[in-house]
């Protein structure tokens, strides 16, 4: 079983994230998550903050000249912008009123719609809403990419891969056919502006961006995760917070501003009949047992099935709005426009990265939970058993890309 948590403030000193459970063997190293807090930064439509701030990362705990040890890994993501912020976000007292400009001027008072200020403030009875963004700000997510490196990096020592990428930004949606990324697709992923495996639909998302940021506006989106080589029965349909598709809807939507999940085909699966919505099972000219399509994504009575994990989740637009929302000053009780210094236009493909951690997550707490194991080789010998120990005759081999003389003759459909 995996553990994880994550501290820090927006603005803080520094974020910090911690996973227990990670068996000893796993090669790990700090540029590794650099690498993966950089992609995290990249996508078009982002704020200035992108620009100027940086993530400095330190490994406190947990790894040895680059391999985990079998203990709790703890991880240190220090914010450049932290001199800046010293005053405001101390820990111990600090005398602000020789504070100057911004920072003294720094109460909010004028929640935002459809963030976390309004009820945070309620909640957690404060008089403005700088504590309530400090924690709820997707500054947070950055600690979830750096504990899903370490996931990744226990799945790929299994042979599992993850990539993500962006299906749509405002109403720009990709080909849902297109072809499906794989994680060899992962650099010319990160080179596109959105994260967008379509170059044309791409160029019309730069554009929808282009258009919401002249027009004071702000756009959400929809991120797919597809993960590859899974082995069959991770999760289980025994009791409802083992299945592995809740378990990912919960963590897809424990991202800020994710507002629904699908996995696999999802809510297109609603509107079709029962003939059109299942992946049938055949055997294939190797003789073995396929399905012949993957519309469930991976996922069948809460197990992965062994064919390629497939999870979407959709974005809200990001809630400073440039173009500001009616709010109230609660410090007035008069109508004003929420507050609005900076912020992203559009972070969808972060939310890819994001969401490609977390599905990390979950696979890598899955397959401890199944295979176990205090160092990799243990746990890859112990999933390695379990697939042996399959008899033969149920044995399958993935989705088969074409249907050759296997489609069934019509007249068997109802005999
Ligand atoms: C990668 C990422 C970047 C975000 N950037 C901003 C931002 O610049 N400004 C903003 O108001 N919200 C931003 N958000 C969204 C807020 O964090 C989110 O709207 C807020 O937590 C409330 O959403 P909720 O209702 O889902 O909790 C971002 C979210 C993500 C995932
Ligand atoms: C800092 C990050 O995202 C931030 C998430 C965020 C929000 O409200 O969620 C608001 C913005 O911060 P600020 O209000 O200071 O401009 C984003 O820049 C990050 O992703 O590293």
């Amino acid at each position: 079983m995996l553990r994880w948590l994550t501290a820090g403030e927006s603005h803080g000193e520094a974020l910090v994230g911690i996973i227990e459970g990670v068996p000893a063997g796993v090669g790990l190293t700090s540029s590794e998550i650099q690498d993966a807090l950089a992609r995290r930064r990249l996508g078009y439509g982002r704020g200035a903050r992108m620009k100027f701030e940086q993530d400095k990362v330190r490994i406190l705990g947990g790894v040895r000249h680059g391999i985990t040890q079998g203990g709790p890994v703890a991880i240190e993501i220090a914010n450049t912008e932290w001199p800046k912020w010293e005053r405001v976000m101390n820990a111990d007292p600090v005398d602000l009123t020789e504070l100057e400009g911004k920072a003294r001027n720094a109460a909010l008072t004028r929640p935002r719609p459809g963030h976390a200020d309004f009820t945070g403030m309620q909640k957690y009875a404060h008089a403005e809403a700088r504590p309530i963004l400090e924690r709820a700000s997707a500054r947070e997510t950055a600690t979830r990419v750096a504990l899903g490196v370490v996931a990744a990096k226990m799945l790929e020592a299994l042979g599992v891969g993850l990539v993500s990428h962006t299906t749509a930004v405002g109403g720009v949606e990709a080909p849902v056919d297109a072809h499906r990324p794989t994680p060899a697709d992962v650099e010319q992923l990160d080179h596109d502006p959105l994260r967008c495996f379509d170059a044309a639909t791409s160029q019309a998302m730069v554009e929808a961006v282009d258009v919401a940021h002249k027009d004071g506006e702000t756009l959400g989106g929809v991120v797919e995760v597809l993960a590859y080589n899974l082995p069959p029965g991770l999760g289980s349909y025994v009791h409802w917070d083992r299945r592995l598709d809740a378990r990912l809807a919960g963590a897809l939507m424990g991202i800020q501003a994710i507002k629904g999940v699908e996995v696999g085909d999802g809510f297109l699966t609603a509107a079709r009949p029962g003939t059109a919505a299942h992946d049938e099972i055949v055997i294939g000219d190797d003789g073995q047992v396929h399905r012949v399509s993957n519309r469930a994504g991976g996922i069948e009575g809460g197990m992965s099935i062994g064919d390629v994990l497939r999870v979407r989740a959709a974005m809200k637009p990001i809630a400073t709005v440039p173009k500001a929302l009616r709010t109230v000053d609660i410090s007035t009780r008069e109508a004003a426009r929420a507050h609005h210094q900076r912020s992203d236009v559009c972070a969808v493909p972060a939310a890819g990265v994001v969401a490609e951690a977390m599905t990390a997550l979950v696979l890598a707490d899955a397959v401890m939970e199944k295979f176990g194991g205090d160092n990799i080789a243990e746990t890859m010998r112990n999933k390695d058993a379990y697939l042996a120990a399959i008899p033969q005759e149920l044995r399958s081999s993935g989705e088969l890309s074409s249907f050759d003389g296997l489609e069934e003759p019509a007249e068997e459909r109802n005999a």
